[in-house]
């Protein structure tokens, strides 16, 4: 028996036979019971899938081994989604903390821990909540008793678990923060804001709810793996000692939880100037402890301590000097997204290092310390090796990528579904002196605990201290100039690392990013590499975001959109459904089903 409601959902139930059937449109499918099909996405049959461009993927089950399966399709491009789950069976399961594999015992310290719930990038709370043992054991339940829960199973639990402990919290989307489903609509915002990620496949959804489960972190973006983490995380974290007369009263331990929708990137939430964050769980080069300093508030920027090393900055400066092929050596900079096009605003010189073992030790730390715990190449340009001679400069400008007349295949909308760049690395690879210019500054931002100083007297300012000489009066470098020195500024150092955000926390282009690399100003060369680090996967690579128009997309690029993905399981809650598989037509075997069998999940192209 299968209906379609009114939210698109399609509720399975009680069907014996089951058969995964892809079919077109008007054709019903043949089986023991009828299936309603998805409105905007009729369905082609198997021969006829090539010949069909809107397709869904409807799943029928087999044998009458499998009682309720979830399914889940989604085209990648966010056409549609068929969701259904088969009706809720009353039988109680109910779970102990003692079947995890960690043992209950440990987990009874839950029971002291007070966790603050923080939306991604925000320093203040929305919400304060305990996970006590029976909270969670329920929402073990919902998840079929789990043995081993997996990081994205957990992310699932402490989704739902939160979402029905923080009901009354700020913890919403912001359109709607206090609704009461808010948490959840926070972790999913829809198919049209959710970056569709490479593990998009393992995410876990929210047992009966069908959202997306959003990812947490530590303050210092360590992702929360298993419950050892938090375990982990509750040693580290503020004891509250217990005044209260009371005999009950414990000592309490604060947990600050940084929740970040599902497909977006974790970002620092940062509260003052001069506040640290140690990274503790990112391996340096130096053995000594990483550490962010914030530099300024809006924008975000940071000092990070002990990122890399004079020896490593030597190298990469060596690597770049005697590299000889056209297209990764030192050469005149360019600028722009699609087309590369030298700018004479841009006047130094860059080298790429993308696949050499110092650069992709280095790229892996910067994803590390941003809060990316899986390497993932296409979330980063190369590293790029940046010389500055005499008065070379680069004009103020973001990382953040335009599409400017719309004409691009590839989604730039970060606050949609699409990718851009969202934070910079910036490394100092020699030392510039207050007179040298070279500074990094963001022109939009004063100076922490400095006047403002308008433009005209920091010219005069400038031309006063005989620094600029070399430069051309009133020209675009000599503004510059004396913009850097008015504006927050970072200056170069040897081995002197800086990271700064492009975006908000809700993927919104940040234009108090904008920033200038300033005129060098006496004879010291700058030598600095940047990363470009980005929220979803960088043009040409798989799993690029492209936009929904596909009407100009080269045959290439519309293949990769148009696939369908559907997620199998079976809920363990009828035990006469143990030995499930999961079947592509009468004898295409996808796997065994049962309820301790993971997920299946399928990708069809067509
Ligand atoms: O050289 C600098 O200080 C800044 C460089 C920069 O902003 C860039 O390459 O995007
Ligand atoms: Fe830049």
């Amino acid at each position: 028996m299968v209906r379609e409601d009114s939210t698109h959902e399609v509720i399975v139930s009680q069907c014996n036979k089951v058969f995964i059937v892809l079919f077109y449109e008007e054709i019903p499918y043949s089986g023991s019971a009828s299936l309603a099909r998805w409105r905007n996405s009729p369905i082609p049959a198997k021969s006829e899938i090539s010949n069909f461009r809107t397709v869904a993927l409807v799943a029928l089950f087999l044998f009458p081994t499998l009682a309720e399966v979830r399914i889940s399709a989604q085209s990648i491009d966010g056409r549609s989604i068929v969701t259904s789950e088969a009706e809720e069976d009353e039988a109680v399961v109910s779970c102990t903390l003692d079947s995890l594999s960690i043992g209950g015992q440990q987990l009874n310290v839950l029971d002291s821990i007070s966790f603050y719930l923080h939306r991604n990038g925000e320093p203040e709370a929305c919400g304060a909540s305990v996970l006590s043992e029976s909270t969670i054991e329920k929402g073990l339940s919902q998840m079929e008793c789990k043995k081993e829960v997996d990081k994205y199973q957990l992310e699932a639990l402490l989704t739902a678990v939160f979402a029905e402990e923080l009901a009354a919290s700020d913890c919403g989307s912001n359109d709607n923060s206090t609704a009461p489903e808010g948490f959840l609509h926070y972790c999913d915002m829809g198919v049209d804001r959710t970056i569709v990620q490479n593990d998009y496949d393992h995410l876990v959804r929210i047992p009966r709810k069908g959202n997306l489960p959003c990812r947490f972190f530590s303050r210092e973006g360590d992702r929360i793996s298993s419950f050892e983490d938090i375990l982990r995380m509750a040693e580290k974290a503020e004891t509250r000692e217990c005044t209260e007369e009371n005999d009950v009263c414990t000592d309490r331990m604060d947990l600050h939880l940084y929740a970040a929708p599902a497909g977006r990137v974790f970002m620092f939430a940062p509260s003052y100037v001069g506040e640290i964050f140690q990274i503790s769980h990112v391996k340096d080069s130096l053995g000594q402890p990483i550490s962010l300093e914030v530099l300024s508030l809006d924008p975000r920027v940071f000092d990070i301590y002990n990122f890399f090393s004079a020896d490593e900055a030597h190298s990469l400066i060596d690597k770049a000097v005697k590299e000889t092929s056209p297209t990764y050596r030192l050469h005149r900079s360019t600028t722009g997204s699609a087309t590369a096009s030298i700018f004479n605003k841009r006047t130094s010189e860059n080298a790429w290092d993308t696949h050499g073992t110092l650069a992709q030790t280095i790229k892996r730390r910067c994803l590390s310390v941003l809060g990316i715990d899986e390497y993932q190449e296409s979330l980063t340009d190369g590293l790029q090796i940046l010389r500055y001679n005499q008065s070379n400069a680069y004009t103020a400008h973001m990382d953040y990528l335009e599409d400017k007349d719309g004409s691009q295949v590839y989604d730039y909308e970060s606050v949609g579904k699409g990718g851009n760049r969202f934070a910079t690395i910036l490394l100092y690879m020699s030392d510039l002196g207050e007179h040298d210019g070279g500074e990094t500054a963001f022109v939009k931002a004063d100076s922490p605990g400095k006047e403002h100083v308008p433009l005209h007297r920091a010219i005069q300012q400038l031309r006063d201290s005989g620094d600029a000489s070399t430069l051309t009066p009133d020209s675009w470098e000599e503004i510059m100039a004396a913009q850097c020195r008015a504006r927050l500024s970072v200056r170069p150092k040897l081995a002197r690392a800086v990271l700064f955000y492009s975006q908000h926390p809700n993927g919104a282009e940040d234009k108090m990013s904008f920033h200038s690399g300033c005129p060098v100003l006496g004879a010291t060369t700058k030598w600095a590499a940047n990363l470009w680090v980005w929220n979803a996967p960088r043009p040409e690579f798989e799993g690029a975001p492209l936009k929904k128009d596909l009407s100009n997309v080269t045959k290439a690029e519309s293949a990769a959109s148009q696939q369908l993905r559907a997620v199998f399981r079976n809920s363990g809650k009828d035990r006469r459904f143990e030995k499930a598989e999961l079947y592509f037509d009468e004898d295409g075997f996808f796997g065994k089903l049962g309820p301790k069998d993971p997920p299946i999940s399928l990708t069809v192209k067509f």
